[in-house]
């Protein structure tokens, strides 16, 4: 702490008068975002305050109001005693697993147990919805996220899906106050499909599962 103390102190010469932030230390980024500065003070404040703020891990309500501005983001390393639910669409089932294993081996990856995950199968995304917000509702799950693959064909069913199964598990989440995560392909046609579920443009299965990690972390060290 010592040491914190003086790098932080001797940073603030070169800091202007107005606010300004620091970043910590990094953690894996999320596709698609970078690491994102989580403290910040004012130049103003001596290094006694910059300490206390500084004790990330501390139990401290987020409304405490202090002097400086709190950055809350959920970690991907804080994944202990997190649960989370999966809601599979069987439909295009040859892209969906695909989606579904990306997401298990992200889960894996970030040290989320087996048997804090349970995967539940539907027909198809139109579906998903409705089990997700069940789910979010049993009150088990710090998350649930939505995988499914909807593939345009020549009517305009492809429409009436996607935008159910989008809005769906918009309302499952709010409705539930769990995160819902949507890990939903719309796509124009297989190859697009196959492309995001571990093909040419990664695996939004397994995007959407860094996202659900987030949100769970999110809810669970800050929002409840
Ligand atoms: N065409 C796709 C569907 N259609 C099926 C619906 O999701 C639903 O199961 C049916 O209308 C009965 O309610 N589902 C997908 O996941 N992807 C599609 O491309
Ligand atoms: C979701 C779809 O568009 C597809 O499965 C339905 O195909 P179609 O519009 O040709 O009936």
């Amino acid at each position: 702490m010592a040491s914190m103390a003086s790098t932080f102190s001797k940073l603030s010469h070169h800091l202007p008068h107005s606010s300004t932030s620091i970043s910590p230390p990094k953690t894996p980024s999320l596709y698609g975002h970078s690491p994102k500065t989580t403290l910040s003070f004012s130049a103003s404040i001596q290094s006694y305050a910059t300490i206390t703020f500084c004790k990330r891990n501390e139990k401290i309500s987020p409304l405490v109001v202090s002097a400086g501005v709190r950055h809350l983001t959920g970690s991907l390393t804080r994944t202990e005693g997190l649960r989370f639910a999966v809601v599979v669409a069987r439909f295009n089932e040859v892209v969906t697993k695909l989606l579904l294993d990306g997401a298990l081996d992200t889960f894996k990856k970030y040290s989320v147990r087996e048997e804090d995950i349970d995967v539940v199968w539907v027909p198809g995304s139109f579906e998903v919805p409705l089990v997700a917000e069940r789910l979010g509702k049993l009150g088990k799950y710090h998350a649930v996220l939505c995988i499914g693959a909807v593939i345009r064909g020549d009517t305009s069913h492809y429409d009436a899906v996607a935008n159910s199964a989008a809005s769906g598990v918009l309302t499952a989440g709010l409705n539930s106050g769990v995160p819902c995560i949507f890990g939903v392909l719309t796509c124009d046609d297989l190859d697009q499909a196959l492309n995001r579920a571990g093909g040419k443009s990664g695996n939004k299965g397994s995007e959407a599962a860094l996202t659900a990690i987030e949100m769970a972390s999110l809810f669970e060290h800050y929002l409840k």
